[in-house]
């Protein structure tokens, strides 16, 4: 037997209100789990993607949103790229795999997206069927005490920490316990991965190579837009000026 009109209206309506997030909750009896990769991603590269992945497997979630930020909170001093270019490489970076979606979710919103706030529209969106994680690395985890309405965001989901090479979780841990909220963390030993996008930014821009850092469609889109100072004679290819 087909949906009735009603149905399919409210389906409808829920996939326009969805926009580019996955459909989950559809079976009442069945707890999902929607993992959130918030970022930068300026650009986005490997270790967001094996953390990813990893807190794929690892939390045993239904899908991994990668969500470009809009305006990031904690980086208004800081020189960012468009939000439609780092969206862009998050739509690359994440496209082969079944597991990933790319969300115009934050950079669509107009002013600072703040995560408690997204995570609150989330929240309203989907059933409570849907468990929401939401993934940072450790070191924001430490941080995320003094993010905006802190509290609020720690009702709204769960965090998981990918801890990086080198970072030391006890400081987390003591910021979070000083701080009296009651997080849900999960940390993540994700492997060795010294990769920072500050790291590709000045290996751009002293003409170095990108591959096995990020993806090479990620390159192609940067060499092509000419971000971070890249060439525009393709990925490889040294600029004259401005090497060390
Ligand atoms: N190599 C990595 N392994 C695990 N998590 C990472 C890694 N790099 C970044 N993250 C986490 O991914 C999230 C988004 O990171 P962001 O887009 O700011 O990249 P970044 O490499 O930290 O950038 P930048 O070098 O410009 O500060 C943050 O929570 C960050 O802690
Ligand atoms: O909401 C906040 O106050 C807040 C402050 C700092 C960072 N965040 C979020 O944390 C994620 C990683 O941020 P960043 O600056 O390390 O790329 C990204 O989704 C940001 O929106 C959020």
């Amino acid at each position: 037997m087909g949906l009735s009109i009603d149905e399919i209206e409210r389906v409808a309506a829920d996939v326009v209100r969805r926009g580019d997030l996955p459909m989950l909750g559809q079976e009442p009896g069945r707890a999902y789990r929607l993992g959130v990769m918030g970022g930068t991603f300026d650009p986005i590269h490997n270790g967001h993607l094996v953390a990813a992945e990893q807190a794929f497997d690892d939390l045993e979630l239904d899908t991994v949103v990668f969500m470009p930020a809009g305006r990031p909170a904690f980086k208004q001093d800081k020189q960012v790229s468009e939000g439609e270019d780092r969206y862009a490489m998050t739509l690359l970076a994440t496209a082969d795999n079944p597991h990933f979606l790319a969300s115009r979710f934050e950079v669509d919103r107009a002013g600072i997206t703040y995560t408690a706030d997204t995570l609150e529209r989330l929240r309203a969106i989907y059933p409570e069927n849907v468990e929401i994680y939401f993934i940072t690395g450790a070191d924001a985890i430490a941080d995320i005490v003094r993010w905006r309405d802190a509290e609020r965001l720690s009702r709204l989901a769960h965090l998981v920490g990918a801890t990086r090479p080198g970072y030391d979780l006890s400081h987390a841990q003591r910021a979070i316990e000083e701080s009296g909220i009651r997080f849900d963390v999960t940390y993540l030993e994700v492997p060795a991965l010294a990769i920072s996008s500050s790291y590709l930014r000045e290996r751009v821009r002293h003409g170095q190579s990108l591959r096995y850092l990020t993806p090479d469609a990620v390159t192609g889109y940067i060499h092509k837009h000419q971000l971070y100072g890249a060439s525009q004679l393709g990925y490889g290819s040294k600029p004259t000026e401005g090497r060390e």
